[in-house]
């Protein structure tokens, strides 16, 4: 998580008294949005919780850590978990956003850690309580989404070995080896049991390729007289040409990397075509379209110019295209002691794998002290297993057309945006005092906790705006059912229609790995939109159901409070459109 999302301090008030100040930064966008549904949970507003040196009930630092987990994970929420409604299991109890629980796990864990460090011994013994409930919740989160590790023993790591020497030669540590993992290419596997807080991996910044290798390069002056050129786009040149050079310092690491990389770049038309229907298709055409113009702007004239030093077999679209790829699915943005952000290449980090609930959380910041990139576990991984890193909060399309793979296990961050008339923003019921929703989107509904009337699995931001459309002056906590009939046949209509588009399932017998992967894609997308089409209906039933309840006991009641409705049984059939 971003430090700066999350403010943390504690400090010693009177007698055997001490606080814990757990609170969102007010520099965090979101900050009104948490601050509310803080307040809203009936949370102490300064974020203070309070530690006593003396209790006499024995399940207390359980109690405690349950109470500042649910405020952790409101303050580590992001934009999308907000929008659907904070992070709870859903109705079959699977944990949906482990990545946040984990990221809030982590900040108490970081308090607890800053409140020792700072040696209240009067504290100290209740403090350590708190910590191993808090190392135990983390262990027992590792433990429900744990990913069996197969490593494929018939390829031989020859290359890979040889780049693990000359790191360690180059004063790289590590506590990972590597090997080839089911389904993923390379992997980093676990040599010992790793604790939370151990560093699997710690890069000194000499073996890291960043801007300075540009700089220092024969291409640099003629580079840098190029009108807008990114630095990025400099690097990737020189990467082109040194991949080649045998005299390389990073030979080891240019003759570890694939042959190809199968992101959604290289996608082959059969596979595009497969797409048909869905935005992801746009999105690769897009990104393709833009990349072969900035190669149509930089090359030829690059190579006629200077043959010398951009020969023209090095600079071909396809080797153009290949090194976009490299830079893509194995870029790291690195921030520098100087302050400086770049995107750099880290030798050995790039055997990581990526998880939507990984082992590494925070591992962007050269460390001062060392001038090493460290790569600290945030849950424990046991020895034998593979290592996950967190790539970022990306969703399956993003990972699909950059890194060429879709995730295990549900992904949060699959939405669908919709393009709807913000122009009447929505605003919480209490006025317009804080952020409204401009950006409304879906997910697939089984990730909800709430399915009940009046929230049918859909984001109640979205609900809300409707209803506001059809009825401005209506408020927030009062429905009206033929509105809500309405929104609900409007939605039905809406995933119907975009159901269709994505036509019917593909039958599985491709052989190509592009054609495959964009079937799972496009399966995944129908799984999605298929849900709300269903909760629609269902929402429809329990509408129609809560209208016959109050038609039948001879109450006029157009206008009710939620959470009249019974619980009604939503399957079967029965529902008619009007
Ligand atoms: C930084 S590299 C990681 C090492 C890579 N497996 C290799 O063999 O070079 C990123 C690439 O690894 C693969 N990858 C990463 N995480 C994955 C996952 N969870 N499932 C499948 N493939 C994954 C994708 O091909 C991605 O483009």
């Amino acid at each position: 998580m971003d430090d700066d999302k999350l403010h943390l301090s504690n400090k010693t008030v009177e007698n055997d008294e001490y606080l814990l100040v757990l609170k969102p930064s007010e520099e965090d966008p979101l900050f009104e949005i948490k601050k509310k549904l803080l307040e809203d949970k009936g949370f102490e507003p300064q974020g203070h919780v309070v530690l006593k040196s003396s209790t006499s009930c024995p399940d207390w630092p359980t109690k405690i850590m349950e109470i500042l987990l649910e405020r952790a994970k409101i303050i580590c929420s992001d934009e999308i978990e907000l929008y659907f409604g904070g992070v709870e299991t859903n109705s079959s109890g699977v944990l949906y956003n482990p990545r946040i629980e984990l990221e809030a796990l982590h900040s108490i864990l970081s308090l607890i850690d800053k409140t020792l460090s700072s040696g209240n011994h009067a504290l100290t013994s209740i403090l350590q309580d708190l910590r191993d409930v808090c190392i135990d919740m983390i262990k027992e989160l590792g433990g429900k989404i744990r990913l069996e590790t197969r490593i494929v023993t018939d390829f031989s790591c020859d290359n890979e070995r040889c780049l693990l020497q000359w790191g360690e030669s180059s004063g790289v540590q590590r506590k990972l080896d590597v090997a080839y993992v089911e389904g993923a290419g390379r992997g980093a596997i676990a040599t010992e049991d790793l604790k939370v807080g151990d560093i699997a991996l710690e890069i000194p910044v000499s073996v890291i390729i960043s801007e300075e290798l540009v700089h220092e390069s024969d291409m640099f002056p003629i580079l840098k007289k190029i009108d807008g050129i990114s630095s990025e786009t400099m690097l990737l040149l020189w990467s082109m040409k040194e991949k080649h050079n045998r005299y390389s310092k990073f030979k080891f690491f240019f003759d570890a990397l694939p042959e190809v990389f199968n992101t959604g770049l290289s996608f082959g038309i059969n596979a595009i075509m497969t797409l048909d229907g869905t935005l992801l298709l746009d999105e690769i055409v897009q990104a393709k379209e833009h990349l072969r113009n900035q190669y149509d702007e930089l090359f030829p004239p690059l190579c006629n110019d200077h043959p010398d030093i951009f020969p023209a077999e090095l600079y071909t679209w396809e080797q153009f295209l290949w090194a976009c790829e490299l830079w893509y699915s194995n870029g790291m943005k690195i921030m520098f002691t100087d302050g400086q952000l770049q995107t750099c290449l880290v030798p050995i980090a790039g055997f990581l794998n990526h998880s939507l609930c990984p082992h590494i959380l925070h591992y962007g910041r050269v460390d001062s002290a060392t001038n090493s990139l460290k790569f600290p576990l945030s849950r424990p991984c046991n020895v034998g297993e593979e290592c996950y890193l967190s790539y970022g909060k990306f969703s399956s399309s993003h990972l699909v057309t950059f890194y060429g793979f879709l995730p295990q296990g549900e992904n949060p961050y699959d939405v669908i945006s919709l393009d709807i008339d913000s122009n009447k923003a929505v605003c919480f019921e209490d006025g317009c005092h804080m952020s409204s929703w401009t950006n409304h989107m879906v997910r697939g509904t089984w990730l909800s906790k709430n399915h009940e009337l009046f929230h049918y699995g859909l984001p109640s931001p979205l609900l809300d705006h409707f209803r506001r459309a059809c009825s401005p002056v209506i408020q927030t906590d009062v429905h009206n059912l033929e509105t809500e009939l309405e929104i609900l046949e409007d939605l039905c209509s809406t995933f119907e229609d975009m159901l269709e588009t994505l036509g019917e399932i593909n039958p599985d017998d491709s052989t190509t790995w592009d054609v495959k992967l964009a079937v799972r894609f496009k399966d995944l997308q129908r799984k999605i939109v298929s849900s709300i089409v269903t909760s629609c209906y269902s929402g429809r039933r329990l509408v129609e159901y809560e209208a016959r309840m109050a038609h039948a006991s001879k109450i006029s009641r157009s206008i009710i409070q939620p959470g009249h409705s019974e619980n009604v049984e939503t399957s079967g059939d029965g529902l008619h459109r009007s």
